[in-house]
């Protein structure tokens, strides 16, 4: 059953191996799984993955891991670095759309080899912590939400099977892609959360009401001294349609 918790990935963002699994450990059962990427890769690897994820349900089988490695290169390396990930059995992994619809059909067939327990693969559209200026000052001009939807069509002609895009965009990506196609979506701040460095935010209601399937909620949970009480928090929030 599909439950407002079950609905959120929790970022597990730092280096430290005993937070990580300290983390994996107070929040699962209160989220629906655990988003380790790049900073806690670069520093663990495949294994501190393992540990995390295999120890936060005291079980061998774990909450769902969503591994946000954001992979961006030739089609081949790409398609490399998404079979070597195939062991650590992730729900969900991600490409950077920019890299073109040869490298997103590369990834995707490489994620199916896997068959049925195959991770989905998402494009990153244009990130949350860019705005119009950001776009500009690296040349384009193309209007956020426009650009973003342009990424999400191309992601899914190349066979992908979902984006990561802000809330803002939810709903013209929704409309452009159909309802079989993934919106993972960070960028999320509850009203009394800090945005940090986050530029395109909406709240957790918001974002679900915006037609978002997951939402990827990390400083507001894991910054709190009490993280399972903010997830629950949040939780909270999304039933009572806080902000939304
Ligand atoms: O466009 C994107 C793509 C990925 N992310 C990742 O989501 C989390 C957000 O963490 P917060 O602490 O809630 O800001 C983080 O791991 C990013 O790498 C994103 O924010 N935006």
């Amino acid at each position: 059953m599909t439950t407002p918790a079950s609905r959120i990935f929790c970022a597990v963002d730092t280096t430290d191996l005993d937070t990580a699994r300290d983390l994996g450990r107070r929040i699962s059962g209160v989220v629906g799984g655990i988003k380790l990427g790049l900073e806690f890769f670069v520093a663990h690897g495949p294994a501190g993955i393992r540990a995390v994820i295999g120890e936060a349900n005291g079980d061998s089988k774990g909450p769902p891991l969503f591994l946000d490695l954001k992979l961006h290169d030739i089609p081949n390396t790409v398609a490399g670095g998404i079979r070597a990930a195939l062991p650590l059995k992730p729900a969900f992994m991600t490409i950077h759309s920019a890299g073109g619809p040869a490298m997103m059909r590369a990834a995707a067939e490489a994620a199916a080899s896997a068959g049925a327990e195959r991770p989905k693969i998402l494009a990153v559209t244009v990130l949350t912590s860019l705005d119009a200026g950001d776009l500009e000052s690296v040349g384009q001009r193309t209007p956020v939400a426009e650009q973003v939807t342009r990424l999400a069509r191309l992601a899914k002609d190349s066979g992908v099977d979902g984006v990561v895009c802000s809330p803002a965009e939810v709903a013209l990506v929704r409309a452009a892609c159909g309802p079989d196609f993934i919106l993972m979506v960070p960028g999320i701040r509850p009203a009394w959360a800090a945005a940090n460095d986050q530029k395109r935010i909406m709240t957790p209601a918001e974002a679900l009401a915006a037609g978002a399937d997951h939402l990827v909620i990390g400083r507001p949970i894991t910054g709190d001294a009490d993280p399972a009480a903010a997830a629950r928090r949040i939780v909270a929030e999304i039933e009572e349609g806080a902000g939304a």
